[in-house]
């Protein structure tokens, strides 16, 4: 058994490796990472999934440029090639960051899994063991397995493994109707593939805003094939090889499958119950405002959890934001700051993309009345750079208070979706009601980007005595 005492201990090395400013050079560190540096979205999560997005669209464009009067080749696309692309990208920065930490002279970085050690302390299955000032727990979650009979079997894949195929499945069966899945569909359709998705209720994405959400569920059938109110019962797999996906409804054969079923959070892994500390019924580490761990209901000192681990939204940038909430709370436990309560966007880069932030209509009606509701619905087809696309599709909603024109919330569908709902996070954060949002800047003519502009113009705001022209 080998013991050592640290200033600061950390657990994963997501967001977690971020916390680690010039603060800390001069004092002793451990950080335990059982994998590879950079943690899920470097590796297994947002990066690579979105440098397969790309790929994706290109390969569908031949279809949109006819529309447009451009012939193109049909697009046809080198799996292999791609994958080796983007992981000979990845993985050195992954092998770097992890190089980097173990040579710096103040830091030991243990490579294993750890499990906590009472709450200012973890050990290792080999004997290590590190007592910590100070602890963040930042281990972030892992893909749930659903109960389905067959989903040990080789070809049945998680986000985790499905982008180092070693060639693209003819015929992939994704389960699930959530961010992942719809991402993977929008990428194996597009790469060619013949991709279909089984969810169990009636609608993708089904949290979104009711008219969005709608919308994406007319238009990405067009692109793969979407089987609704459909329980996947087993997996079995073929003499051929090939798998056979047996549904309520019948069955699909398949080379591979994806089960993309929610992600759950690595309380287990860490031993957070054995160590007494709070859990929400999901798993998820209970948390103050300063993102200090709760243990009976009390902030532990010196505890504190950030990102997939303790966060309602399982995000980067939510990880990323509780990572600077922490790295200033350790450094000052005197003055503590609070974490934010500014309202989250997240997209989801499928085909059409689709972006949201704040309330749906839906729970505004709930919060405020529909009296006090006010909504607008820009099409991007009747916008200027919209009409240069062609765009048949794409749509643009906000939803705000009728009284003081603050913005609740938007939703967006189509091209560049994830871009075009910035100003619109700019101006809730900031507290910039709609009207002032709208007419208080310039909006460079004839950019996609006045389709948010019309957007919040479309709305029944006042706009105040001092109001920008
Ligand atoms: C396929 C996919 C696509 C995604 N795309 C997006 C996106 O486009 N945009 C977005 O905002 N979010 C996206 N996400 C979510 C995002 O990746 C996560 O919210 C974020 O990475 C969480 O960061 P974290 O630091 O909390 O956890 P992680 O990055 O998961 O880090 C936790 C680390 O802890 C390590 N660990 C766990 N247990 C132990 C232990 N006992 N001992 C030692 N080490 C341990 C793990 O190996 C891991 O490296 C995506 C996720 C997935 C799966
Ligand atoms: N672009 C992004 O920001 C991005 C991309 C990917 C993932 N993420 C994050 O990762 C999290 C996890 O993604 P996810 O797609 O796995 O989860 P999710 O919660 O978005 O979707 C899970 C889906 O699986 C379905 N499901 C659950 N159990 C099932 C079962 N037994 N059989 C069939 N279907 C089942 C659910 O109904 C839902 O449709 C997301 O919530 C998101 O926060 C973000």
């Amino acid at each position: 058994m080998t013991q050592h005492q640290v200033d600061l201990a950390i657990i994963g090395a997501g967001s977690g490796n971020t916390l680690l400013t010039d603060y800390w050079d001069d004092k002793q560190v451990a950080i335990a990472e059982k994998g590879p540096f950079g943690g899920t979205c470097l590796n297994v999560g947002c990066i690579p999934t979105k440098m397969f997005v790309r790929p994706a669209e290109l390969a569908r464009t031949p279809v949109e440029a006819q529309r447009l009067n451009v012939s193109l080749p049909e697009g046809s696309a080198d799996w292999p090639a791609i994958r080796d692309r983007i992981f000979s990208r990845i993985d050195p920065i992954a092998q770097n960051g992890y190089e980097y930490r173990d040579q710096s002279p103040n830091v030991q970085v243990i490579a294993e899994e750890v499990t906590l050690d009472g709450t200012h302390g973890f050990r290792t299955a080999q004997g290590t063991s590190i007592s910590a000032e100070q602890l963040v727990i930042a281990a972030g979650s892992r893909a749930v397995i659903p109960d389905i009979e067959g989903c040990d079997l080789p070809g049945v894949h998680t986000s985790d493994t499905v982008m180092r195929l070693e060639r693209l499945p003819e015929r992939i069966v994704i389960v699930g109707g959530g961010f992942i899945a719809c991402e993977f569909a929008a990428i194996f359709s597009g790469l060619g593939s013949r991709t279909t998705q089984l969810i169990r209720r009636q609608h993708l994405m089904r949290h979104m805003d009711t008219e969005i959400r709608d919308a994406f569920n007319a238009e990405a059938p067009k692109y793969w094939n979407v089987e609704r109110n459909t329980e996947t019962q087993r997996i079995t797999k073929n003499a051929d090889g090939t798998l056979e996906v047996h549904t309520s409804a019948g069955t699909h054969t398949a080379d591979i499958v994806l089960v993309a079923t929610g992600r759950k959070p690595n309380t287990d892994l860490i031993g957070a119950q054995q160590a007494g500390l709070d859990l929400h019924q999901d798993g998820r580490l209970v948390v103050d405002e300063y993102q200090r761990v709760l243990r009976g209901g009390q902030p532990v000192p010196g505890l504190y959890a950030l990102g997939d681990i303790c966060s309602t939204e399982q995000l980067k940038h939510v990880a990323n934001y509780e990572a600077r909430v922490v790295a200033h709370n350790l450094q000052h436990p005197h003055a503590l700051r609070a974490n934010s309560d500014r309202a989250v966007p997240a997209a989801v880069f499928t085909h059409p993309e689709l972006a949201q932030i704040g309330l749906t209509e839906q729970e505004a009606v709930q919060c405020i009345g529909r009296q006090n509701v006010s909504t607008k619905t820009q099409m991007v087809g009747d916008t200027a750079y919209g009409w240069a696309l062609e765009d048949q599709t794409g749509l643009f909603k906000v939803v705000a208070d009728r009284r003081d024109g603050s913005i609740l919330g938007a939703h967006v569908m189509g091209y560049q979706a994830s871009n075009l709902i910035q100003p619109v996070v700019m101006a809730m954060n900031l507290g910039i009601d709609a009207y002032t949002a709208a007419r208080g800047q310039y909006w460079i003519h004839p950019a996609l980007m006045e389709v948010t502009e019309n957007a919040l113009l479309g709305l029944d705001v006042p706009q105040g005595q001092d109001a920008p022209l």
